[in-house]
């Protein structure tokens, strides 16, 4: 609002320069009145010169009488006639005079004193004119001044408010970022499972929506008897035996599956999976390698070292099929564990 009453301050300082320039230059009284009064004074020295000059009184006469017509036409102005009170007694005094020069009633010096009276009061009127016009150069440089210095100031205001709005503007956009950075990261640890790193059910369930009509493969994976774990080595030695299982999944699977922990002892891992073969030889592939890693578990009731129970199920990605894969793989994990465990089994046709 500020910024728009300036801006209308400085189209309105600026426009004012014009007109005022203008009003300057069209001192035509002031100026024009000085010339007048000059030029009617001259033709009146003139007048006086003719009567004084060595020549026929006749000729000196009508040189006169032309001169004095031509000082009266310029000073009869209805300007003068206002302004100066002498104006009209001079006038008078000068039509006398033409009277009296056109009949020979008066003598050239008498003539010539006549005339000083109307000269005396020309000069007083080129000078008043002078004066005003003096008076209205002065008005006008100081407020050109002024007009100048709200100009010079209101640019040098609106400067600053630019300055002042693009800082504000940075700022908030480094707090914009901020924040958004902020929300992302949040959004990124609410996909993770703290403990190891690796996705969540919450991830599993949008990485699917993700990959909406690929042909993916789902293995769940349960570490058996891993309760006995816990109590025999206890819970932060069963922490780090779930980071080094998660580690583990992924190095089997040759990093090609998305990994997640859907909580407790339960692993899944996501990849893609054109036919039922080879979603078995992954899970196959995650067996042997529990087994070739051979992590001790003294209270697993066969004497076995740590062992997996893997189900497994390939479906056409989307949010309905995935309920139907997830189940699947379930019922196969379940099956295995049935069996006794230490083993796989896929669903086929989820
Ligand atoms: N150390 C540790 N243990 C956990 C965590 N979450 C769950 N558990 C334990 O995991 C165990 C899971 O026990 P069960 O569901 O009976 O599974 P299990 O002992 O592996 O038995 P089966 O699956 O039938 O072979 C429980 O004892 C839980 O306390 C965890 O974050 N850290």
């Amino acid at each position: 609002m500020s910024f728009l009453a300036l801006m209308v301050l400085i189209v309105y300082e600026s426009r004012w320069v014009y007109p005022e320039i203008q009003a300057y230059f069209s001192q035509t009284g002031n100026l024009t009145g000085q010339q007048l009064a000059t030029r009617s004074r001259v033709y009146l020295q003139n007048a006086q010169s003719e009567l004084l000059a060595d020549q026929p009184e006749q000729e000196a006469f009508a040189a006169a009488i032309t001169d004095i017509e031509l000082s009266y036409g310029l000073s009869d102005m209805h300007v003068y006639r206002h302004q100066y009170e002498c104006t009209e007694p001079s006038l008078r005094i000068l039509n006398r005079v033409l009277a009296r020069l056109e009949v020979a009633e008066i003598d050239r010096v008498g003539a010539v004193g006549e005339l000083f009276g109307p000269i005396q009061c020309l000069t007083h009127i080129e000078m008043d004119q002078l004066d005003q016009r003096g008076a209205a150069i002065n008005d006008f440089s100081v407020s050109t001044r002024q007009h100048n210095q709200v100009l010079t100031y209101s640019s040098l205001l609106i400067f600053v408010m630019g300055l002042v709005f693009w800082w504000l503007h940075e700022r908030q956009l480094r707090r914009t970022d901020h924040a958004t950075q902020e929300t992302f990261e949040w959004m990124q640890r609410a996909m993770r499972d703290p403990l190891t790193g690796i996705g969540n059910r919450s991830a599993l369930h949008q990485d699917v929506l993700a990959k909406q009509h690929q042909s993916l493969g789902l293995i769940l994976i349960d570490i058996d008897f891993f309760k006995q774990y816990n109590d025999a080595y206890g819970h932060p030695q069963g922490d780090t035996l779930l980071r080094q299982l998660a580690t583990l999944i992924g190095e089997t699977l040759n990093d090609e599956a998305q990994l997640y922990r859907l909580g407790g002892d339960e692993f899944a891992a996501l990849l893609r999976c054109p036919d039922t073969e080879t979603l078995k030889s992954y899970c196959c592939q995650l067996i042997e390698g529990i087994r070739a890693a051979d992590f001790a578990h003294p209270a697993h009731p066969d004497k076995k070292g740590v062992t997996f129970s893997v189900g497994g199920s390939r479906f056409m990605a989307d949010e309905a099929t995935f309920a139907y894969a997830y189940e699947a793989a379930d019922k196969a994990l379940y099956r295995v564990k049935a069996a006794g465990r230490d083993g796989w089994q896929v669903t086929e046709d989820a």
